[in-house]
């Protein structure tokens, strides 16, 4: 089990953002975490990050029970995560090769020596995810889709068993996104390659690898399972309240409006 939330409800003020939600991941699998704006993909990340704990339900992280102690501090070296947030806290004036490197102490920034293992171990990394061409370059330097694939490689570097990219094609034109979703695809199908958690609002970014996905409504899970169950023109159309149509080509959707739908 990576992790598990058992009736998991958060609230903020008068407001639940969450309401119920159960959610079992496995080691395996690779989840997609689906949900429009404002539905609660961040909040359920937060909770996922120990940033946040539950205000009623049970959780279980990396087998860390919540609610006994403060947990952010050893799930960060346990977690990778990714998000575009992450990418104004590096520092200006480290390379690609600083950024990887520090993913080794789960720390922004490198205030620690690294051994040769870990830069044999960078430089591996930086060539799975075709960054080593620019890995002396300084990090703000690069382009939106050059700095995401650094951070995936800083991610891996800790060994996680739990990889959380959080809409990791943010500002990406068509190509860099399916490079990135590409080089996705690869991390993920490594003999060692953690769980993955790919959070999106884009349909068409759901990778075959992506076996299993969770739809988020309104702070609720609406379904969860198989992705070609969940990721269907009927479910979809329920989902979205509009009627839509998913055609799936080399094992990717696509979405579109459909007209003539009966829901
Ligand atoms: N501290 C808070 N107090 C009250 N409401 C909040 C708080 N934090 C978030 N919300 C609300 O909870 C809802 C879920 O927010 P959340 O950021 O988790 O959504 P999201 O799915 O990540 O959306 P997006 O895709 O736009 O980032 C939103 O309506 C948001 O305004």
């Amino acid at each position: 089990m990576v992790f598990q939330l058992e009736s998991v409800s958060l609230r903020r003020g008068d407001k639940w953002l969450l309401q119920d939600i159960n959610w079992q991941v496995e080691q395996g699998q690779h989840w997609v975490l689906f949900g429009l704006n404002g539905a609660g993909k961040t909040a359920i990340l937060n909770l996922l990050n120990g940033y946040t704990f539950p205000t009623q339900g049970n959780m279980n992280v990396l087998g860390l029970e919540f609610g006994k102690t403060y947990l952010a501090e050893r799930l960060r070296k346990q977690i990778g995560f990714v998000s575009y947030s992450l990418q104004e806290k590096i520092h200006p004036g480290d390379n690609a090769f600083e950024v990887v490197l520090s993913g080794a102490f789960a720390s922004i920034g490198l205030y620690e020596t690294p051994t040769d293992e870990m830069r044999k171990k960078a430089v591996g990394l930086l060539e799975n995810l075709g960054c080593l061409v620019y890995a002396n370059r300084e990090y703000h330097t690069l382009s939106q889709g050059e700095k995401q694939r650094v951070l995936i490689a800083r991610a891996l570097m800790a060994e996680p068993k739990l990889l959380i990219l959080d809409e990791p094609t943010n500002g990406l034109d068509f190509i860099a996104r399916e490079q990135l979703l590409e080089s996705i695809e690869k991390a993920a199908k490594e003999p060692a390659a953690p769980t993955i958690v790919y959070v999106t609002h884009h349909v068409e970014e759901i990778l075959p690898v992506f076996n299993k996905t969770l739809l988020l409504k309104e702070g609720k899970v609406f379904s969860s399972g198989n992705t070609t169950d969940m990721i269907s023109s009927d479910n979809l159309s329920r989902f979205f309240q509009i009627p839509v149509q998913v055609i799936w080509k080399s094992q990717r959707p696509l979405l579109s409006r459909a007209e003539e739908i009966e829901l």
